[in-house]
């Protein structure tokens, strides 16, 4: 790889790095050229190793407040620590060792392989510039290959792969960046169902904080420990799926009439989504739309 110099320190593997907590106190954002705050400000504290889920109708500031979160946007009012620090007092390289995204806006690097493509989750951690490849990156790289099933789309070129096969690929970069908080938005876009179930697995599995939005909420609630409800640009709850996600708020949050159902044979909690105003059985149901 071009621009970068080996790395020093010990190989670390993706299932050792360890998790940062992150704390947003009274971040907003508003557009310069455009009129009104976008996102009200907004607070939470999610500590190492959980698994916040950002959901909410479109438009309600979900890819908003992450672009604040991995530094692309800085908040009008308010701070995001990593860590206890401000990631907006740290060098962008420093945050990009310790904070990594996974986009709905993909790359146009089509010629680039699959390998060259994750191997660019290295950059943040080189130093200098005409370095070789050092052997800790490779083990990093090719785990972060494995990790996303991909050693046999290894060589192809990026433009000849499917969007679900190309999610997979910038997973596994943000992987390879080694990062101790992880961004997702709409990780499952494009996935088939076997692929959806790897990346929630995945997402269960490593041993970092992550935030991700989500459009399923049945999905959210099912591998999230947190969740953070936006509706036009402000929160309407956060904290365990069970408590953010009641008939009321959802059925507010959406404009729908939200139930919540019990799967069989699973016993699982399950919401379902209706457009019409008939009476429901619930206490906490919304006043009925017209
Ligand atoms: N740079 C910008 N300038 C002006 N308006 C913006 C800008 N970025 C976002 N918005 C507006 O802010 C609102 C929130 O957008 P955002 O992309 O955060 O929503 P979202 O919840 O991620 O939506 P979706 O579920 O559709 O992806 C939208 O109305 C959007 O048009």
């Amino acid at each position: 790889m071009k621009d970068c110099a080996d790395p020093v320190g010990p190989v670390r593997n993706v299932d050792t790095v360890e998790a940062a907590s992150l704390s947003v106190q009274a971040a907003s954002w508003s557009a310069r050229r455009a009129s009104g705050t976008i996102l009200h400000p907004v607070s939470f504290e999610l500590a190492a190793g959980r698994v916040l889920g950002v959901v909410g109708p479109n438009g309600s500031g979900k890819t908003t407040l992450l672009r604040l979160l991995y530094r692309f946007q800085k908040p009008t009012t308010g701070t995001v620590s990593v860590d206890g620090q401000d990631i907006w007092a740290m060098p962008a390289r420093a945050v990009a060792r310790k904070v990594a995204a996974v986009l709905q806006e993909q790359p146009t690097d089509f010629a680039l392989t699959v390998r060259e493509i994750v191997a660019l989750g290295r950059c943040p951690h080189r130093s200098g510039f005409g370095g070789s490849d050092g052997a800790r990156d490779g083990v990093i790289i090719e785990a972060a290959l494995d990790r996303l099933d991909l050693r046999g789309l290894a060589n192809r070129h990026l433009g000849t792969l499917s969007g679900g096969e190309r999610q997979r690929v910038m997973v596994a970069r943000a992987l390879a960046q080694e990062p101790r908080l992880l961004i997702l938005d709409e990780p499952t876009n494009h996935l088939d169902i076997r692929h959806q179930l790897e990346v929630i697995d995945l997402i269960r599995d490593l041993p970092l904080t992550i935030v991700t939005s989500l459009h399923d909420l049945n999905m959210a609630a099912g591998i999230c420990d947190d969740l953070l409800l936006l509706k036009s640009g402000r929160s309407l709850g956060f904290g365990p799926p069970s408590a953010v996600l009641s008939e009321g708020t959802v059925s507010d949050a959406f404009g729908v009439t939200a139930r919540r159902e019990r799967l069989a044979p699973s016993d699982a909690d399950h919401l379902t989504f209706h457009l019409s105003t008939e009476e429901t059985s619930h206490e906490d149901a919304p006043p009925q739309l017209h």
